[in-house]
């Protein structure tokens, strides 16, 4: 018997366009000669319908989109996930339905509670072993902790966070009831790294409960943060035999196979920079299409931020023509003159969609000017390039008139810097207007540690694409992309050391030197954020790990703090990010902390006595 798992790109409240990508699927692997299809979960609204979940109608219309699926599954059985409500409860299911009857929903029985997933909020667990029967329609469905069977393959549902549960997973009671198969039906989201962890557990779970082992994930950017990458696994007894390529930039994806066929296809594991760039290429494509925007604008300043950006925007246009064509990549970004770009269809839809201008001021270097010109010309964007010294003096005077007196670099450093940043933002916020187009900020997430950012400045824009990955990945990958990438034009932006260009010159600034080094913010961020340890501990284990005085690594850890605690206001008001790394510091996905605190005075001052 072939079995098909079907992976869609959806988007919630697109009630009809998700309803036809799983039709489309379906219709192909039956062609396929597939008599199991199996879907990730919760793909007739979305994973990220938010709380949406919470209301009464949107779980029912998910039931009527569910009855509308039911004859299309006429000569196969086909699996879904949607939320199904019971009074005051609302449950995390698959439905599974069979040559145009519905057969039963299986409920999720552990909530996806770390990093990006808050699902208690929305879901009910389920109890292991419990049955339950539910009206469909006038019809009495059986609801709960059910495995079904099929032409002599008995086969049972972990819904993904129910695999991720070591010992108390319901794998191992499926394992007693003697199953053949177990699916996976996930919205597991991406990060870099994170299909190593996916092959091991998928491995492992064949392993264990001696079985085939099926997973299937969700595709694409639904709703703006979580990329999601659509893989599609499939093991038995702790060999993985088929395995996709990630991060597809097409509507959906079957992939058919024989159950029983211990042949294995496998598709390349990328490493981690190829990651970044497919997941962000794909998370900008269906954050374009699904905003219908069109285009971007960036705020280019030949530094390293704002260029990883042009380079992954260009990337974009690259991998999609790659996958898609022509025609399918402008149909899909309503572009519908899609001839026009046939000459040079790369360059010139990296000309169409992407916007640049660097916007110099007394303060900036002819290197900077360059760097950004010769990299927007090499990718092929619009490039405009003006001076903001005028706009920039027309505050300051207007400020200096009504204080009675001048500003200067002394006593007004922070204010002389800000006004610089701030008034790059009207006007390039302007030509987005114009363009119809999305405004990208450059944040990093070492600048969202610390706030080196001006609010309302270069935060300002609808997306921040790199905020999730820190500076010095970003420096490292842009010596990657140069070379791996075929991206020459990185060269002049690869040579020059970050600096805002915010001073005038002979008060020279990097980066590094107003905050600290970029590998410090790294290596603090990791033990404070992601494991969160207490600047104490910090510094005993970094005074162990580092070659460094220990006054000046107190130092270190005592400005991050510092720095971390008074900037969460900023964090909440960058614009939404992808989440690309194993954790981030957006409030609204990983991390949360309180915008007001003492700001972890007394934490420091015992760290001052160590
Ligand atoms: N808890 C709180 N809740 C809400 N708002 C709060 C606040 N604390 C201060 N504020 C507000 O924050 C304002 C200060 O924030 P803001 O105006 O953003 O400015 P601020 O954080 O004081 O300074 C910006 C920093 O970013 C650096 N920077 C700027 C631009 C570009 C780059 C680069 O790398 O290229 C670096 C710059 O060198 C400087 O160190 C205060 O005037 C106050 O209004
Ligand atoms: N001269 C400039 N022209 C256009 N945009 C600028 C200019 N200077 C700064 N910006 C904008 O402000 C953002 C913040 O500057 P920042 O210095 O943090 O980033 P970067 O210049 O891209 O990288 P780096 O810090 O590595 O030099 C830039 O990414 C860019 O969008
Ligand atoms: N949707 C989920 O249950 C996600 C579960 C799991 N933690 C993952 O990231 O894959």
């Amino acid at each position: 018997m072939k079995l098909a798992l079907a992976t869609v790109n959806q988007t919630p409240l697109d009630w009809t366009g998700n309803l036809q990508r799983i039709i489309a699927a379906t219709d192909q692997a039956k062609q396929e000669g597939a008599r199991l299809i199996f879907f990730p979960e919760l793909c007739i609204t979305g994973y990220g319908s938010e709380d949406l979940f919470l209301s009464y109608w949107y779980p029912a219309k998910a039931l009527d989109q569910l009855q509308l699926l039911i004859p299309h599954s006429q000569g196969v059985t086909i699996a879904v996930g949607l939320p199904f409500r019971i009074q005051d409860k609302v449950y995390n299911t698959m439905a599974l339905l069979e040559n145009g009857a519905l057969k039963g929903f299986v409920a999720k029985q552990f909530m996806a509670i770390d990093g990006v997933h808050y699902e208690f909020r929305w879901f009910t667990p389920w109890k292991a072993n419990e049955q339950i029967e539910v009206d469909f329609f006038g019809a009495k469905i059986p609801f709960g902790d059910i495995t079904f069977e099929k032409e002599g393959i008995h086969y049972g549902f972990e819904i993904c966070e129910d695999a991720w549960r070591g010992k108390e997973r319901p794998g191992y009671r499926l394992c007693d009831r003697n199953v053949d198969l177990i699916i996976s039906p996930s919205a597991s989201h991406f990060a870099m790294g994170k299909t190593l962890e996916r092959k091991q557990l998928i491995e492992d779970s064949s392993k264990i409960f001696d079985c085939f082992y099926a997973y299937v994930n969700l595709l694409g950017n639904e709703s703006g943060r979580m990329i999601f990458d659509g893989e599609a696994l499939f093991a038995k007894s702790g060999k993985i035999l088929y395995r996709n390529q990630l991060l597809s930039f097409q509507d959906y994806q079957v992939m058919t196979f024989d159950y029983k066929d211990e042949e294995q296809e496998i598709a390349e594991i990328h490493p981690k920079e190829w990651e970044f760039a497919q997941a962000s290429a794909l998370g900008l494509f269906d954050y374009l299409r699904k905003s219908k925007s069109k285009g971007f604008v960036l705020s280019l300043s030949g530094g390293a931020d704002s260029s990883t950006i042009a380079v992954l925007v260009a990337e974009m246009v690259r991998r999609g023509l790659e996958e898609l064509g022509l025609q399918a990549f402008c149909q899909k970004i309503g572009l519908n003159d899609w001839e026009n770009y046939s000459a040079n269809p790369e360059k010139l839809l990296v000309n169409e969609l992407l916007t640049t201008a660097y916007q110099g001021t007394s303060n900036s270097s002819k290197d900077t000017l360059e760097s950004a010109q010769s990299l927007a010309e090499s990718l092929g964007a619009k490039f405009y390039h003006w001076t903001i010294d005028e706009e920039v003096s027309s505050y300051t005077s207007k400020i200096e008139n009504a204080l009675g007196r001048k500003l200067n670099w002394e006593k007004d450093d922070i204010t002389l810097q800000n006004i610089q940043a701030r008034a790059r933002s009207p006007i390039i916020w302007m030509l987005a207007n114009i363009n119809n187009a999305l405004l990208l900020a450059t944040s990093n997430r070492s600048e969202g540690d610390v706030g080196y950012t001006t609010m309302d400045g270069d935060t300002s824009g609808s997306i921040s694409p790199i905020a999730a990955v820190d500076k010095y990945f970003v420096l490292h990958w842009l010596r990657w992309a140069e070379e791996n990438l075929n991206r020459p034009g990185l060269k002049k932006v690869n040579s020059l050391q970050p600096t805002a260009e915010l001073r005038p010159s002979e008060r020279r600034q990097t980066d590094e030197k107003d905050l600290m080094p970029y590998s410090l913010i790294v290596e603090i961020e990791k033990l404070a954020i992601r494991d969160r340890r207490s600047p104490m501990d910090i510094y005993w284990l970094l005074k162990e790990e580092l070659d460094l005085n220990p006054e000046e690594l107190k130092g270190y850890v005592k400005k991050f703090f510092q720095l971390w605690a008074r900037n969460q206001w900023k964090r909440e008001r960058l614009a939404p990010s992808f989440h690309l790394d194993q954790f981030n510091v957006d409030p609204k996905t990983w991390y949360r902390f309180p915008i007001l605190s003492q700001g972890f005075s007394e934490e420091l001052a015992q760290l001052e006595k160590a």
